[in-house]
């Protein structure tokens, strides 16, 4: 594709220097730019990519688009915004490769991946080639591509779309995080349904407020259902216990259907049955009633089921095939996964990092448990401190042992993190071991036949993020070594 084509995805700019070069590839990493790479200066929150426009032309960029003046040899496209900028030229650069498959997009603080899992199980047990994009990794079909975020930014989404399309998919699903709508990094995405799980307090780093959070969720939905024809339904699906539905509900042109247990819905659960090999319930849905047994735990865990099942029905995917996917999903790596041993003692390693997915992960292992339930968190550094005593005030409220630890402290002070969180618990019942893998060992130790502990925070993580080093950590790890230390060699 030549400049000008290329350009053509963008109305406003103004040009520094004339000349139409082709376009091999379009970065915003100047490490990645080679000959005929246009490169976008992103003012990001760590680094001015403008500083770099000189270094991306000496390794070959054939022209910029910036913000700000740079002075360099080729053409300089300026714009108001590089990062709208780059989500438009993304998707034209890759022809728009999402109007050529099937895609699902789920929002909301926690199940995201959870969910996004049990709608891919469901995509191929109806025969679709999938994809998948989120927080553990990005998938075509079978091939596993390492991810740093939840939701990448454009450049990276819209080659991955290219990619997808290029293999055949037929039906994808992807996490899209608050951090990615606010930032536009879904801007050129064309989404056939969109699911809200819930919304509950995190990331007040940088929403700021409870209300901001729920409105950058909300781009989702007012962005969905626009551009559809009649033929070509855009379908919103909704969880109806989650009050910010409604508000959801009012923001989007497309078509809407609800989930939910407590209040009437489109897609219901009843007769839920929580038991120690996951959960039964009946699902009632337009047309008739399918009966469910999930060997997921926790009530948390049938809203997740419900969302993937309203996302399969409203792309007509059968109900008995449904029924199928969801039945044989085991698990998802480091949600609820336990830790196989042979003490009598439940380990269990849970991806839970916010107050609410903490009080509901401790809430469906008590009643699974006859002895005491014993948790041990942290809180991750740079990232929102307000629900830092609210997760320490969840484990002293729903486990009899709270051990509070490190989580990724990054560039913070993993005391300074542990006395916030100790700042929500005063007077209350609480050990504080800052060593994670000392914590696991001396909790897993103190365990006896009947206890349940469970290891909050990190889930499928292999690593722990301490200032700029990424050390090799993987709870999973840590509590087997645990297991087969304490007396009896129990792992
Ligand atoms: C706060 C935030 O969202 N940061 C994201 C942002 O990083 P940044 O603004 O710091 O980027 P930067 O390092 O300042 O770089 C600015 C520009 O200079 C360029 N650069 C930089 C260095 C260099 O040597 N050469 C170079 O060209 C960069 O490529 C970039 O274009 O842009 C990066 C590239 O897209 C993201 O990877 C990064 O996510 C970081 C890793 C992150 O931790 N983000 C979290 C907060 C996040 O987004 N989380 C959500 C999930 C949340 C949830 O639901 O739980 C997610 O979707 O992942
Ligand atoms: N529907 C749900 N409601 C509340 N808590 C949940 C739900 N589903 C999962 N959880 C809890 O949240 C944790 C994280 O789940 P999951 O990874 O599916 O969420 P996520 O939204 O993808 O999280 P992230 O924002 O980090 O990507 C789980 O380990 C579990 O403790
Ligand atoms: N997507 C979440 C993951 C948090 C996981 C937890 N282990 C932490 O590091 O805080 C975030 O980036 O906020
Ligand atoms: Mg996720």
């Amino acid at each position: 594709m030549d400049l000008s084509t290329l350009l053509a995805a963008i109305p406003f700019y103004s040009q520094d220097k004339v000349g139409n070069p082709a376009v091999t590839s379009i970065e915003n990493d100047h490490r990645l730019v080679s000959d005929g790479s246009i490169f976008i200066c992103i003012k990001g929150y760590t680094f001015d990519g403008h500083s770099l426009a000189k270094e991306a032309v000496s390794k070959g960029a054939v022209a910029i688009i910036a913000e700000q003046p740079v002075d360099v040899p080729v053409p300089v496209i300026y714009v108001r915004s590089t990062k709208r900028v780059m989500a438009q030229l993304a998707a034209h650069f890759y022809e728009h490769p999402t109007e050529s498959f099937h895609l699902i997009a789920i929002t909301g603080t926690n199940g995201k991946t959870t969910t996004s899992h049990l709608i891919e199980e469901i995509l191929r047990a109806n025969g679709e080639t999938t994809g998948l994009i989120g927080t553990m990794y990005m998938k075509i079909g079978d091939e596993m591509i390492e991810t740093k975020n939840t939701t990448p930014e454009s450049l990276t989404l819209q080659k991955t779309f290219a990619k997808m399309k290029k293999a055949g998919v037929s039906s994808a699903v992807m996490e899209v995080s608050s951090h990615a709508l606010q930032e536009g990094r879904t801007n050129g995405t064309q989404f056939n349904v969109a699911v809200f799980t819930n919304l509950t307090q995190d990331h007040l780093d940088f929403h700021r407020t409870m209300e901001e959070y729920r409105t950058a969720k909300g781009l989702l939905f007012a962005r969905l259902g626009n551009s559809f024809h009649a033929e070509n339904q855009a379908y919103a699906v909704l969880n109806v216990d989650d009050e910010a539905s409604c508000v959801y509900e009012a923001m989007t042109a497309a078509s809407v259907v609800t989930y939910g247990v407590k209040s009437s819905a489109d897609i219901q659960a009843k007769d839920i049955r929580l038991t120690s090999e996951g959960t039964a319930f009946t699902i009632h849905y337009p047309g008739g009633t399918i009966d469910i047994q999930s060997k997921l735990a926790g009530l948390f865990n049938v809203y997740n089921v419900l969302a993937a099942f309203a996302a399969g029905f409203v792309s007509s995917v059968a109900a008995e095939t449904m029924k199928v996917a969801l039945e044989r999903v085991d698990g998802v790596a480091g949600r609820f996964e336990m830790v196989p041993n042979e003490s009598g003692t439940s380990v269990i390693v849970d991806y839970a990092h916010t107050p609410d997915s903490l009080v509901n992960v401790l809430q469906t292992v008590r009643p699974l448990t006859t002895g005491r339930v014993m948790v041990i968190i942290g809180c991750g550094g740079d990232r929102d401190r307000m629900k830092r005593p609210l997760m320490a005030q969840a484990a002293c409220q729903y486990a009899d042992v709270a051990i509070f630890t490190s989580d990724n402290p990054r560039s913070e002070d993993p005391a300074a993190i542990l006395a916030d969180m100790e700042a929500g618990v005063i007077g209350k019942q609480y050990t504080v071991i800052d060593e994670r893998k000392e914590a696991i060992h001396q909790a897993i130790a103190m365990a006896k036949p009947g206890d349940a502990v469970v290891i909050a925070g990190k889930g499928h993580e292999t690593y722990q993020i301490i200032g700029q080093d990424v050390i090799h950590f993987d709870d999973r790890e840590v509590a087997k070594e645990a297991l087969s230390d304490k007396k009896g060699g129990f792992a």
